[in-house]
């Protein structure tokens, strides 16, 4: 008979906690080494999760700092993993978790605002290596992280500026790069970039709001463009965008929270892209980060700019951004 699916009607916070805990103790499961190459920001994302759920301490706080310091190469970037080069999202995942944790002061910060101002190209636009692949994304993460740092004056912002403008598209979205397709993923790097820098104003508000609240399905869950599944890490993608725009009304809230909350799994923690899919950290993170957005009770409050707590931000002496 058919195994009656269990699905929760509130966020399972005991299990989503044990379930990242265990994390590093998958040695035996493929899945671990396969994302050994992002092992930093599945940390960054693990404890971001805990730090929203109010249980920033169920990872060994020092073991976290010692891993994250020893990833600091000669360059001033960091890898995703030990050994591994330099390169600007592990580098953003690794201050992240830094400034979470209140101990940024345990690496070398000249020498990664150093290595950040060498990933801008003369037209404004930014590698995310030295392999040189330019995508806004990689805009993104720059001034998040030198703004992280209190540092935006070691780069050159109206340029930077320029060249995101050049990714603007004409259904209000914006793409990788010049000329490329709408995609929530950028809308969100793109508008972070621009709330960093004070460049909302370039924005059309309502026409992009408009393409973002499109994302949402009849099951209440979000896409990440026209005609694809609904995700649950669109609810971060999508959300965080509106939020930035002041525009999370135009969602169906009740309806995402919903699906967020079925796409959980019930008895080992976790949540996953879509109800009865495999969990992960990373969709576990934009999943209660998502909710945290929606005002779902019991959690913090989250940047919807850093995907950081409103708390760690407000410490450090950023105003938060965040509007339901
Ligand atoms: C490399 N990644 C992706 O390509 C995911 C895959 C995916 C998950 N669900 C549907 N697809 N896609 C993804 O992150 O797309 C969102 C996106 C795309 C472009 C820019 C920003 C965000 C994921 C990892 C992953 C792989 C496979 C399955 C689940 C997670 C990933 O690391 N994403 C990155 C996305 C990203 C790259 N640069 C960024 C800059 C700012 C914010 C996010 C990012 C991230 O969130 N870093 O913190
Ligand atoms: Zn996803």
């Amino acid at each position: 008979m058919a195994t009656e699916e269990k699905v929760a009607d509130h966020l399972l916070t005991d299990l989503h906690v044990k379930y990242i805990q265990s994390l590093d103790h998958r040695k035996e499961d493929l899945e671990y080494w396969l994302t050994e190459h992002l092992r930093v920001s599945g940390l960054y994302w693990g404890l971001t999760a805990l730090d929203l759920m109010h249980h920033r301490d169920a990872l060994p706080r020092q073991e976290v700092i010692d891993y994250v310091v020893s990833l600091q190469r000669e360059d001033g970037g960091f890898g995703g993993h030990l050994h591994h080069d330099s390169h600007l999202l592990y580098t953003l995942s690794s201050i992240q978790i830094l400034i979470t944790l209140d101990a940024i002061n345990a690496i070398d910060i000249d020498k990664v605002i150093t290595y950040i101002a060498n990933r801008q190209n003369t037209d404004g636009s930014f590698t995310g290596d030295v392999w040189g692949e330019v995508d806004s994304r990689f805009s993104f993460v720059a001034v998040a992280a030198l703004s992280l740092l209190k540092r935006l004056d070691a780069i050159d912002i109206p340029k930077a500026v320029e060249w995101i403008l050049q990714c603007k598209n004409y259904d209000g979205g914006f793409g990788n790069r010049p000329g490329s397709e709408s995609h929530a993923g950028q809308a969100y790097c793109c508008l972070g970039f621009l709330a960093i820098v004070d460049g909302l104003h370039y924005v059309d508000t309502d026409l992009m709001a408009w393409w973002l609240c499109e994302r949402q399905l009849k099951n209440g869950g979000l896409n990440g463009r026209p005609e694809k599944l609904e995700d649950v890490c669109y609810s971060w993608w999508v959300l965080s965008s509106l939020s930035i725009l002041g525009r999370v009304s135009w969602i169906d809230k009740e309806k995402l929270i919903s699906f967020i909350l079925s796409a959980q799994d019930p008895d080992l923690g976790g949540i996953a892209d879509r109800p009865g899919d495999m969990v992960d950290v990373f969709h576990t993170v934009f999943g209660v980060a998502g909710l945290s957005l929606l005002g779902y009770e019991g959690l913090k409050r989250v940047d919807p700019v850093y995907c950081m707590s409103a708390e760690v931000i407000e410490r450090i002496g950023l105003e938060p951004k965040y509007s339901l």
